[in-house]
């Protein structure tokens, strides 16, 4: 690709993905699909999975390593480097990366719970990080991203963090002390709304329809309820009280739910997955 081809996308830069598993794919899926980057500008790093590695090569054109002797080389080209790797491989990649790092090149975090401090301090140096966190919705251009910002990012490394989630949804921009609130609320969020899904065709199968039915019919109603919330700009209490005929079907299903506690039981997940994301994130600061 010459230099006037280059000219077209958003972020010219080289980005590194370090961990190259569902939530980097997520992201690079989404770049590619929106062409906010060259492909030849992203590399994916992964510690082995050759074959990993290969598909992802194949399927977004992306570069890939897994050589160790080549990491050092990969990670000082590139002027921001994604940590998308598990919390419990994190120190090590911070304690490792943190020598080979100048001042300029932008740390980007996904990992729940790591703190924007703790990374300094495992890096060994105040690096401009952003702390981010997305969702798997992303792989579509539908997730929802919180992003905190360190003092040392630049507006220009801020412009490039920005333009890289909102390739791949909305982005909230929020104080670090509230990532772990919104953990629980958009990170994890997916999979209890999968919860829900799984048991709706559940019902559906055990009453008698077939798995496709109840598929087709909960994901439409999933899709339309979420829909409706953002075209009509309803609250979701009025949405639902529209659903709701007074001694009907749906305030029958409600009663049971509300004898389960389900409205407490949701707040009670959302504030324990935030609690469990702190309880990493000191579980990281512990390895400083
Ligand atoms: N899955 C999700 O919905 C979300 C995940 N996250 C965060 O994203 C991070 C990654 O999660 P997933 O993608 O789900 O995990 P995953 O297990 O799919 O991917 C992690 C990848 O990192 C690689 N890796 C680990 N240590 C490495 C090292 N030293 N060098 C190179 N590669 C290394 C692994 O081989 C693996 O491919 C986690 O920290 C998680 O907190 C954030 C938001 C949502
Ligand atoms: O379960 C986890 O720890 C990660 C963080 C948000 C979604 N998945």
């Amino acid at each position: 690709m010459g230099q006037m081809s280059q000219q077209q996308y958003a972020i010219q830069n080289n980005i590194t993905f370090y961990g190259a598993g569902s939530m980097a794919e997520a992201i690079v899926r989404g770049l590619i699909a929106r062409s906010i980057i060259l492909p030849s500008n992203i590399m994916m790093l992964n510690r082995s999975n050759t074959t990993r590695l290969e598909e992802l090569q194949k399927s977004y054109q992306v570069k890939t390593s897994n050589d160790e002797s080549a990491k050092i080389g990969i990670l000082q080209n590139s002027s921001v480097i994604v940590l998308a790797m598990k919390p419990k491989d994190a120190a090590a990649t911070l304690r490792q990366i943190g020598p080979l790092l100048t001042e300029d090149q932008l740390i980007v975090s996904v990992i729940a719970g790591l703190s924007i401090s703790t990374m300094q301090r495992l890096l060994g140096r105040n690096q401009p990080i952003a702390r981010t966190m997305p969702n798997t919705s992303s792989s579509i251009g539908l997730g929802a991203s919180g992003i905190s910002f360190s003092t040392e990012v630049t507006e220009d490394q801020q412009r490039i963090v920005t333009t890289l989630f909102e390739a791949v949804g909305t982005i909230t921009i929020i104080e670090e002390q509230n990532m772990d609130l919104l953990t629980g609320i958009s990170g994890s969020g997916p999979a209890y709304i999968y919860y829900m899904m799984e048991a709706m065709i559940a019902a559906g199968v055990r009453g008698g329809l077939t798995p496709e039915q109840c598929t087709e019919l909960t994901v439409q109603t999933v899709l339309g309820a979420a829909r409706m919330v953002q075209q009509t700009g309803e609250a979701p209490s009025a949405l639902r009280a529209k659903v709701t005929s007074p001694n009907g079907s749906t305030q029958a299903a409600i009663s049971v739910l509300d004898e389960g506690d389900f409205f407490e039981d949701v707040i009670a997940a959302v504030n324990r997955c935030s609690e469990r994301s702190r309880e990493m994130g000191a579980a990281l600061e512990e390895e400083i």
